[in-house]
């Protein structure tokens, strides 16, 4: 149900409810998540709050399956819990069939703690330290990305001396240029990310020779907030050569990594073109024995979540007008960092006249970049709450206590029940530092 009042169907903020299943404006008590209000939330738990949605997090991990069946598609989805490690959502995502795709000791324990297998995982970085690689291969994990020659050599010599094998894929870059801004594109030849493109047949070739390396295949990652076929296309198409090159010399390569980087639409506009994607992904493997992975963050767990925030207080100077949260970039990073722009839309009722009016929404937070940008909201007073959408991917996982704040509370809305799935940091908590005087 996404009814609101008459005078606000037509307002910016309406739009981006009725554009999102798991929202809805409920006449009595004010924005509805999964049908439970965020009013009562915020009086319950405080403010800023993460509220999740069980519902949204199940329908999209099955839809994603079902795109890829619908193309007779069946990959391995190793979920980038990176965009969001909580055990909570790690588990429903377990449940739903997704392994994972890790990056650290601390990823791959979070995991393990969710009860994903280490051979249902892959682990990706640039910079993976010898005890984190003795610890995935010791516990059998299912793929290891390498990102350097350097990297394939260490991983061989830890395996060797453990009398293992490691399975390995070769990230490739490249050298295609994707995503939503500059600092989330992975796959240029200047990024650090992976093995320059015309190096990699022959790495291949060197690992296959190589005692403690079992290579698997290729990976690629090409970056984040993508929304262009065309380049993922452009990115495969030229791993594919190589795949075939070194499948026709006689060196098996048995398994393609796709990576993540699915786009969502963080306003009303449209979301990724999932079907053309995996029609496109059929249509270039035609004719080939080949499993596939992908590494989905973003577009499973983002529009699952939303930021509770309260209106401290509102400042009008000559120069603007400003409404102030009690959330900031400590809670949300993504506006600081890459200029992102979220939803934001009011929780209570609002006043019908004289709106909406155009303001900077601005943090707490002793930073000029502490701003969720320039937004056309009806006049909110002091304490009213508001909801920064698609918060569930890249917010509480990248959340800091900067400027002495504590980290904020989450709570999981599942079949219409509120569970609080973790505390508010308390002030105490935030102050454990350790002074040790010297030895
Ligand atoms: C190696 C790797 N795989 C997958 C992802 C997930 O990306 P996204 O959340 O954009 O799907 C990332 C982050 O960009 C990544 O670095
Ligand atoms: N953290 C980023 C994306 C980078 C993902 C990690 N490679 C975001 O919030 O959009």
């Amino acid at each position: 149900m996404n009814d609101a009042p008459d005078l606000a169907r037509d307002q910016p903020w309406h739009r981006l409810i009725a554009a999102r299943p798991a929202l809805a404006w409920h006449a009595m008590d004010g924005l509805c998540l999964d049908d439970v209000p965020l009013a009562g939330i915020a009086a319950r738990h405080a403010t800023p709050t993460w509220v999740y949605s069980a519902a949204t997090l199940r329908s999209r991990m099955a839809a994603l399956q079902g795109e890829f069946a619908a193309q007779g598609l069946t990959p391995a989805i190793r979920y980038a819990i990176k965009a969001n490690d909580h055990l909570a959502i790690l588990s429903l995502l377990r449940a739903g069939g997704a392994g994972a795709d890790v990056t650290s000791a601390g990823e791959f324990a979070r995991a393990a703690a969710a009860g994903i297998d280490p051979a249902a995982m892959v682990y990706s970085g640039v910079g993976k330290r010898a005890e984190e690689i003795i610890q995935a291969i010791e516990a059998g994990i299912g793929q290891i990305n390498v990102e350097s020659a350097e990297e394939l050599a260490m991983i061989a010599a830890l395996a060797r001396a453990r009398d293992r094998t490691a399975p390995v894929a070769l990230r490739i870059n490249p050298d295609v240029a994707a995503g939503g801004h500059d600092k989330i594109s992975t796959g240029r030849a200047t990024d650090k990310f992976g093995i320059a493109y015309q190096d990699t047949a022959a790495l291949y070739r060197h690992a296959a020779t190589l005692a403690g390396l079992r290579p698997v295949g290729f990976s690629t990652h090409i970056g984040s907030q993508i929304f262009e076929i065309a380049s993922y296309e452009a990115a495969y198409t030229r791993i594919l050569a190589l795949i075939d090159e070194l499948n026709a010399a006689g060196t098996p390569v048995t398994m393609f990594d796709l990576g993540g980087g699915f786009g969502i639409p963080y306003d009303d506009g449209i979301g990724f073109p999932l079907p053309a994607y995996a029609a496109m992904v059929r249509r270039i493997l035609a004719g080939r024995d080949l499993g596939i992975v992908i590494e989905p963050g973003r577009w499973l767990v983002a529009p699952a979540g939303i930021l509770l925030a309260r209106v401290t207080l509102t400042k009008a100077t000559e120069a603007d007008d400003f409404v102030i949260l009690d959330a900031g970039m400590n809670d949300l990073l993504r506006p600081a960092l890459y200029d992102a722009v979220h939803g934001i839309v009011p929780v209570g009722a609002v006043e019908a006249s004289g709106w909406p009016r155009a303001c900077e929404v601005v943090g707490p937070v002793c930073e000029s970049s502490d701003r969720f940008g320039r937004y056309d909201l009806p006049p909110l007073a002091p304490g009213a709450l508001v909801a920064v959408l698609d918060a569930g991917a890249y917010g509480a996982a990248m959340s800091s206590t900067y400027n002495g704040r504590p980290l904020a509370a989450q709570v999981l809305i599942d079949r219409g029940q509120p569970h609080v799935i973790r505390m508010r940091q308390s002030i105490e908590q935030l102050w454990r530092d350790e002074i040790i005087p010297p030895a």
